[in-house]
């Protein structure tokens, strides 16, 4: 199939490896001309701008954008609205509120076009292990685009069979169509929720662990750990298995004391979207709202939990949250 990128950082250039080793073909487009050039040795048609990307395009078109939230990935879809044919699909795998995703598929479809919102999970590891995707959006659409979709996902060789699944054999590869419009950004926003709080877990656990040679403590209660080889030893057969863990323990493996980093933590939004929709139904979320608060108060001081957090994004997300000097 055909299928056009808009935006080839780090999720959006590995979306487009990843169907071009499916043997699909992809029209990619950044600002930045150079991803787009280093894509093109590797199969890809780059294309100058947004209205030559439509051109080489046949209808019926689909489109992805890849933009960070908000006025980058709205400025992408209202030009994307008014070069787009009837029929055609525009697709936003960023992490967009999900309200918005509400909006913009409104919009696109009184000019009739099809939009469908994607929750991509799968970071900078996507392009080996694949990516998990949330869809929102209709479902003869979503249909149409599956051969991308099945390039996309992980496949049902990633997990051992859940015993007594008998749902969508599509979640079995690793994508849901969650609903309409917003439901995938909408069950996206959860899943990074939930990611805070295991993250904050983790990062409060080691914490622990790390001060428990603390000089406040009793002399006899006093203990030294080794955090490289505890998380080591976790990740296999316990219960806290799981990526985030093997991600902070390949952070711990190559930095302990994890000095490379500041503790101070950023957020892009999803969290803070989980509490107010939390709010909105009245809905007891403790883990996910002290996690987000969490990291407000790692801004203002420097806590061995920070450091495990920025660790573990930048496990996942390529975000860079270093020590600065
Ligand atoms: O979607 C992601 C992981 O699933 C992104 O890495 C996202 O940036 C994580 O959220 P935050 O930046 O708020 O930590």
């Amino acid at each position: 199939m055909q299928l056009g990128m808009v935006g080839l950082g780090r999720m959006g250039g590995n979306i487009v490896r990843r169907l071009l080793a499916a043997g699909h073909h992809c029209v990619a487009y950044d600002r930045d001309p150079a991803p787009g050039a280093e894509l093109a040795k590797e199969g890809a048609q780059a294309v100058a701008d947004l209205p030559a990307m439509v051109a080489a395009l046949q209808a019926p078109r689909a489109i992805w954008v890849m933009l960070p939230a908000g006025a980058a990935t709205e400025a992408a879809l209202v030009t994307l609205a008014g070069l787009l044919s009837p029929g055609d699909v525009l697709i936003d795998g960023g992490n967009s509120m999900w309200k918005d995703s509400i909006r913009r598929g409104a919009m696109l479809r009184e000019k009739g076009l099809h939009f469908l919102d994607i929750g991509t999970s799968g970071g900078v590891w996507g392009l080996s292990r694949g990516y998990c995707l949330m869809i929102g959006g209709e479902a003869e659409v979503v249909a149409r685009l599956d051969p991308l979709f099945q390039a996309l996902v992980p496949g049902k060789d990633s997990a051992p069979p859940t015993p007594g699944y008998a749902g969508d054999p599509r979640a079995e590869q690793g994508y849901v169509h969650a609903g309409p419009n917003g439901a995938g950004h909408f069950t996206k926003m959860i899943h990074n929720g939930i990611e805070y709080g295991m993250m904050q877990a983790f990062a409060e656990g080691l914490d622990i662990l790390h001060h428990a040679d603390s000089p406040a403590l009793p002399a006899e209660h006093r203990l030294t750990l080794n955090l490289p080889e505890i998380t080591e030893a976790w990740r296999r057969g316990s219960v806290v298995a799981s990526w985030l863990l093997d991600l902070t323990a390949q952070a711990l493996a190559q930095d302990p004391k994890l000095e490379g980093f500041s503790g101070h933590v950023s957020d892009s939004g999803e969290g803070r979207w989980t509490v107010d929709a939390a709010v909105a139904s009245a809905v007891q979320a403790p883990v996910l709202a002290a996690a987000l608060f969490a990291r407000f108060a790692s801004r203002d001081e420097d806590r061995f939990s920070g450091k495990v957090l920025s660790a573990q994004r930048k496990g996942f997300g390529g975000h860079l949250e270093a020590k600065k000097g």
